[in-house]
């Protein structure tokens, strides 16, 4: 309990004098970030009026004075969470470049914690992090032109972080925490919608093609909907994805956007995951099955190369199908095999017949092996 402890906190807990501390704390919390001005509004008020200065259009008006306003709350919930002493005037510390680092104030604290304004369900991304620097990720194209999120992030940037900044021996190179925070924030993950062409079926039955792709990263769902009057209208959704291909691509392009620039990186080991999400019938069978002969091929072409060949890097090749919750093994005669996680955490499949090869045919053959004892249905859909 560190030296708070006491046996009734509460009872020791003078409101009007915390009160009266904790309104020179706001001041100085508020100064800290540049939005002393709002400081004596909020000083005359009680606590839980504070807290909606957003709500009720009063307190911090710009965009810029908002985020300021709601990484020092932020900052607040996180610094108050891992404390459950009661506020002690004499205990605040201000110093270094934490904000608010050590606030505590339990009537704020009662109130955050209402979930009327849930801090930890922000997404940082919301916030413009202060150390997000426009790479990797391409501005959006639904931005209007020369608009950069990241200029209101520095501008509220503390003037001690700014001097800093100006000063190149300090900004160049970034510093450990910068150059993590940047490598984090480089997508591990890259979302590809194929859009298949309509079937004979929706064809013969006339349906229209709701689909409309455009820049290769966006689409536009037209979406057939009645109004009160029973007028008819069509609503479009629009989404943009790492990668949109429309349905005349082939599935050589496929491969192109999606398994080969993940080749080298295995070459680093690094793990790498394809896989297909959708409803039946969209054509994730269409889509998949050429991937792993195509990816076995670049991948013994780089085995081959002398680098790769002194290391003794190594093709495995297992081909395994989870249907109705069980698991088999297609490159052994269908054995049933438990799936288990060992001591860290890693998943094991037990059992696992593992074949080496080298050579794409064998590969080849291995797949229509597998494929031979694949579970497959038909649905209405299929
Ligand atoms: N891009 C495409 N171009 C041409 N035909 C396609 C395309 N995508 C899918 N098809 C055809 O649509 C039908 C359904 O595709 P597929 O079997 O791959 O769907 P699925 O998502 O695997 O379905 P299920 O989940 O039921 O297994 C197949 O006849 C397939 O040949």
């Amino acid at each position: 309990m560190g030296g708070h402890s006491n046996a009734a906190p509460t009872a020791l807990y003078d409101h009007a004098a915390a009160s009266d501390a904790g309104d020179a704390v706001m001041a100085r919390w508020l100064q800290s970030a540049g939005l002393q001005h709002l400081s004596s509004p909020l000083a005359s008020t009680r606590i839980d009026q504070r807290l909606f200065p957003m709500q009720h259009g009063y307190g911090a008006q710009s965009v810029e004075e908002r985020q300021r306003l709601f990484k020092l709350m932020r900052n607040l919930n996180f610094n108050g969470e891992s404390c459950s002493e009661p506020y002690t005037p004499t205990s605040q510390s201000f110093g270094g470049g934490a904000v608010l680092d050590g606030f505590y104030f339990p009537e704020f604290r009662e109130d955050l914690g209402a979930g009327l304004l849930d801090l930890h369900a922000m997404d940082d991304t919301e916030l413009l992090s202060e150390h997000v620097i426009s790479e990797p990720f391409e501005p959006s194209s639904f931005m209007p032109e020369g608009t950069t999120v990241f200029e209101d992030d520095f501008n509220s940037i503390d003037s001690k972080e700014r001097e800093a900044d100006a000063n190149p021996s300090l900004f160049l190179p970034m510093n450990e925490k910068e150059s993590n925070t940047r490598e984090n924030n480089v997508a591990k993950t890259k979302v590809v919608v194929r859009k298949r062409p309509l079937n004979k079926k929706e064809l013969a039955k006339k349906e229209d093609d709701v689909v409309t792709v455009y820049d290769s990263a966006y689409l536009i769902v037209h979406e057939p909907k009645l109004k009160v009057d029973l007028t008819a209208y069509v609503e479009k959704h629009e989404f943009c994805f790492d990668a949109v291909l429309d349905e005349h691509v082939s599935n050589d392009e496929v491969y192109r956007v999606t398994v080969e620039p993940i080749i080298p990186t295995i070459f680093e080991r690094t793990k790498a995951t394809c896989f297909a999400y959708g409803q039946a019938g969209s054509g994730k069978t269409y889509t998949m099955q050429p991937l792993p002969l195509r990816a076995a091929g670049d991948l013994v072409r780089q085995l081959r190369q002398s680098v790769y060949r002194n290391q003794r890097f190594k093709l495995w090749l297992s081909y395994f199908e989870i249907y109705g919750g069980k698991l088999f093994d297609l490159l052994s005669d269908r054995k049933k095999l438990c799936m288990r996680e060992d001591g860290r955490q890693q998943v094991c499949i037990v059992g696992l017949q593992e074949f080496e090869v080298s050579d794409v045919q064998i590969v080849k053959e291995f797949i229509e092996k597998g494929n031979a004892s694949r579970s497959t249905g038909s649905t209405g859909a299929n």
